[in-house]
């Protein structure tokens, strides 16, 4: 128990220094300053309205039409005030609030994209799900909760302060005759609103305390409903291909009905919490009366007295069922808090395993990309391939063969510098400037434009677009270069791949590496792609992977991998 509060001491004091310490922090600190200074001002005005329930009251009692009127001018002012100072105390907590997330996310957007984190992340972590929920979700919840319960927990003890000095003053002096003795009470009426809100708000924790993880399981089911939906739309073609909609149905409703048998326990809960909080509630409206009424019928009190306790009675329970719904939100709270330090960590830990990286990456002095003793490993450790050592001049073509899965694909990571699993040497030549095509290219949401020029949208014509489009024999979308489209979806993998080749003519790479770049396309098609290439790129040296014999004709030099660390290199 106490480890864990430590470890969310640290963990809350790791989130919360970088932003409350960087560089936005005068904003910062001056709009919390703001807020407290509201907050108190927000107390104070609770502290005047139970005041003025006794002017009013008391006037009330004494038929006195100038003390009413001067009560509604108090009312109106003091009505007026607490409107302002709630619009703005909630308007400036969401602004810290926002301005708080937007700064934490850019940091952790930045350092999840930096060295490639997000790539080596779901290699070498297995232990960090999800990192987008961390992003969107949790940083979120964190500052929200943060917030929100911080503030809260300081407007409900000084709430609470304020309104028990102001019973304690109210309740005067109460004297017991009990037998010879007499005993005399001070505060009477604090002791009894403070134990009366101890007890209701103990026995609401004890009756909702299945709630809150009743409540963390609903979420989560609900996002794994949620998810089984959106992998149905994902892979839409091919469950509609194979016919799997009878057992896609079975699997989600086996789904809904974790979300519908856990919401069921919740109502089940929920109902007997009502039962209590509702009872709980209108016996305090008996109870603050009750409170009072000796002092009143031995006249030491007005009506206003009598009025002025019940409210700061409801107060005094008030501030007190916000310890209660905020101890209900601390389990979620600490969960956050780890998720999000588990991930900062693994994010630390990633990038601290790049800056180790043992492949050791010169610029080699001439136009050559030379590779000396590399090895590659797989994650568990298995070699895939041993001590290779290759030269490729610039203008060399290179087919890299093998059977699947023998690491055709990793060493074209290797050389991208994304496999975390691999040591040696790469020199590379002082102009390199290269492009890596995977089989399966990536077009980003958008327009076809963004997709053909991305992910450096430089200043390209149109009509070069067009141009470049018909040469790829993409003439039937040349027409749509401005088109928002999920386009992944909507093109076939022969056009994404001539998109892709689109693109290698658009933004010229000098060494363009392919991992099975054409394998939907017709042979015909892939020959006249690839004169088009040294024809519109003469410099250029290619390292294509793939299966198919065609291939070779293609290119001047061949290294065939066998799986097991081996290889060959044909000139
Ligand atoms: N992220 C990963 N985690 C674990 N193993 C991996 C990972 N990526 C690849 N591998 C393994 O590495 C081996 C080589 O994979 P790679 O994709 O390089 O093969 P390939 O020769 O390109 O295969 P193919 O011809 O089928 O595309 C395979 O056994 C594969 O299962």
């Amino acid at each position: 128990m106490l480890a864990d509060i430590k470890r969310f001491g640290r963990g809350m004091w790791y989130l919360t220094r970088s932003y409350w310490s960087s560089e936005e922090k005068l904003q910062a600190w001056g709009l919390l300053a703001v807020i407290v200074g509201l907050s108190l001002g927000y107390v104070y005005l609770q502290v005047l309205y139970n005041e003025w329930f006794n002017h009013y009251y008391s006037a009330l009692q004494e038929y006195d039409w100038n003390g009413i009127v001067a009560a509604f001018k108090e009312f109106c002012i003091l009505a007026t005030l607490n409107i302002i100072v709630v619009v703005y105390l909630t308007y400036l907590q969401q602004m810290l609030e926002i301005k708080w997330r937007c700064w934490l996310t850019e940091r952790y957007v930045g350092r999840w994209l930096a060295d490639k984190a997000y790539y080596r992340m779901q290699l070498t972590d297995k232990g960090t799900d999800n990192p987008d929920q961390r992003i969107s979700e949790d940083l979120h919840l964190f500052t929200n909760m943060s917030i929100n319960l911080s503030l809260g927990l300081f407007r409900a003890v000084v709430t609470l302060i304020s309104f028990v000095a102001i019973l304690w003053q109210l309740s005067g002096v109460m004297t017991i005759p009990l037998g010879q003795q007499r005993f005399t009470i001070y505060g009477s009426m604090v002791w009894v609103a403070v134990g009366y809100s101890i007890v209701g708000t103990w026995l609401t924790h004890k009756i909702g305390k299945p709630l809150v993880k009743l409540n963390f399981e609903q979420q989560r089911y609900e996002a794994d409903f949620r998810f089984s939906l959106v992998r149905l739309r994902e892979n839409s073609e091919s469950i509609a291909l194979f016919g799997g909609e009878k057992e896609e149905q079975r699997a989600f409703m086996n789904r809904f009905q974790k979300v519908l048998g856990n919401f069921w326990e919740i109502m089940r809960r929920q109902k007997q919490l009502t039962w209590f909080t509702a009872g709980f509630g209108q016996a305090s409206i008996f109870i603050r009366i009750m409170l009072a009424l000796p002092r009143y019928f031995a006249k030491e009190i007005q009506l206003g007295g009598l009025m002025q306790i019940a409210t700061a009675f409801d107060n005094v329970r008030e501030a007190f069922s916000f310890f209660v719904d905020a101890y209900s939100q601390l389990a979620q709270w600490r969960s956050v808090v780890d998720r999000l330090t588990g991930f900062d960590k693994s994010m630390a830990d990633t990038s601290q395993a790049a800056d180790r990286e043992k492949i050791e990456r010169v610029s080699s002095p001439s136009r050559v990309l030379a590779t000396a003793g590399l090895n590659i490993k797989l994650p568990d450790g298995r070699p895939l391939l041993e001590q290779l050592n290759l030269e490729l001049a610039a203008g060399d073509s290179l087919l890299v063969a093998g059977p699947s899965g023998s690491g055709k694909s990793t060493l074209l990571r290797t050389l991208a510098g994304i496999w975390p699993y691999a040591a040696g040497r790469v020199a590379v030549p002082p102009d390199y400037k290269a492009l890596f095509l995977p089989q399966k290219p990536y077009l980003p949401l958008g327009t076809l434009r963004e997709a053909l020029l991305y992910p450096k949208f430089t200043n390209v014509s149109a009509q070069e677009i067009r141009e470049v489009m018909n040469l790829c024999k993409l003439d039937k979308l040349a027409g749509m270069i401005d088109k928002t489209e999920d386009w992944s979806h909507v093109l076939s993998l022969g056009e994404q791949q001539r998109i892709a080749f689109a693109r290698v003519l658009l933004t010229k790479p000098n060494w363009l590496f392919l991992d099975e770049a054409t394998s939907a396309l017709d042979e015909p098609t892939e020959r006249y792609l690839y004169s088009l290439l040294t024809e519109r790129l003469p410099d250029i040296t290619i390292v294509s992977v793939g299966h198919r014999n065609t291939l070779t004709s293609y290119h001047k030099k061949k290294l065939t991998l066998d799986g097991t660390g081996k290889w060959s290199l044909l000139n």
